[in-house]
């Protein structure tokens, strides 16, 4: 195991940001932390990172515990915060040319692992790293989290706010770097993201939902799943939420996802159900359950 955690906890005053979290990634995985605000997915990067020590429990890196032996993780690992990881005054090349000088190392020492990445913003690299783009940003900083060549790759939510074309190129990138070996622990409120991952724990509230492969996941999903149209979607909403069969929905794109209480649902009562409440053209078709599906889900317990 490349990453151990166990039975971690930490709070802030009164906050409990992680209740007794366990889970190990494998040398070489790309693992994903996926949940939404607040769930404790950076409180975790800092715990990992020794950049903030947990109350109770034990984490290792790369063998390394993350309170004793904090320098030689500080060493091995690379770091991608949600915010604030670059130098907004300084210029792109200086930006790296920092990162790769406090790690003892130089750019062309390691351009060949930055490369596919800085050359899409080395025509920028006289720019101040304030004025770039929200994609440009994140490019210069992974390239700055990867200039060191670290074993293990820390990324807190690194497409949060970018465009998607951006946020495709980003995740073939870091397959290639799980290509080169790199292990690499991503977290993302995305939940399309989360498919892209080999295994992932799904979080709310400092608590781990489930960890499994994205597919285990959505394979687990306990009931047939419903898609459901109208023509007025709040109503075709609340009319659902009132009926007396109703064991979940959401709104999904131009659809509401629907489950029953019961294992076979009335397709014909159900849409007899909505006419009934002045719905019209309405449509109900068994879909496959997504990630977000099966966060719903286990989120409702
Ligand atoms: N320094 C702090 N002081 C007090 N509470 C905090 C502090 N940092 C985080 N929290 C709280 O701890 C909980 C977990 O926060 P954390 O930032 O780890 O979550 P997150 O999943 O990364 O979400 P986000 O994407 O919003 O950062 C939240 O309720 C947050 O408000």
């Amino acid at each position: 195991m490349e990453i151990t955690v166990a039975n971690i906890s930490k709070s802030y005053n009164t906050v409990t940001a992680l209740k007794d979290i366990s889970f190990g990634v494998e040398t070489g995985e790309l693992f994903g932390l996926i949940g939404p605000d607040g769930a404790g997915k950076t409180t975790l990067f800092r715990i990992l990172t020794t950049l903030l020590t947990p109350d109770n429990g034990v984490a290792t890196v790369s063998g390394f515990d993350v309170v004793t032996n904090y320098k030689a993780i500080r060493n091995s690992v690379g770091y991608m915060p949600g915010r604030f990881s670059l130098y907004q005054d300084l210029t792109v090349e200086e930006n790296l040319n920092f990162f790769a000088t406090i790690f003892g190392t130089t750019i062309d020492a390691n351009y060949d692992l930055v490369k596919d990445i800085y050359v899409q913003i080395e025509p920028f690299k006289n720019r101040r790293a304030g004025k770039l783009s929200g994609g440009m940003k994140q490019k210069l900083a992974l390239s700055c989290a990867l200039i060191h060549k670290p074993k293990v790759l820390f990324l807190d939510e690194p497409t949060t706010g970018v465009d998607p074309v951006s946020r495709k190129e980003f995740w073939d990138m870091l397959k290639r770097l799980q290509n080169k070996g790199m292990t690499i622990l991503v977290s993302t409120p995305y939940m399309d993201e989360a498919a892209l991952c080999d295994r992932i724990a799904l979080i709310q509230d400092g608590r781990i939902l489930e960890i499994n492969t994205p597919k285990a996941i959505t394979e687990h999903f306990p009931k047939p799943l419903y898609n459901i149209r109208a023509n007025n979607m709040y109503l075709l909403i609340t009319s659902l939420q009132k009926y007396q069969h109703t064991h979940s929905v959401f709104p999904f794109g131009e659809y509401v996802h629907y489950t029953d209480k019961r294992n076979t649902p009335d397709k014909t009562a159900l849409s007899q159900y909505l006419k009934h409440l002045g719905l019209t053209e309405i449509t109900i078709e068994k879909t496959k359950p997504t990630i977000e599906d099966s966060f719903m889900e286990l989120a409702k317990k």
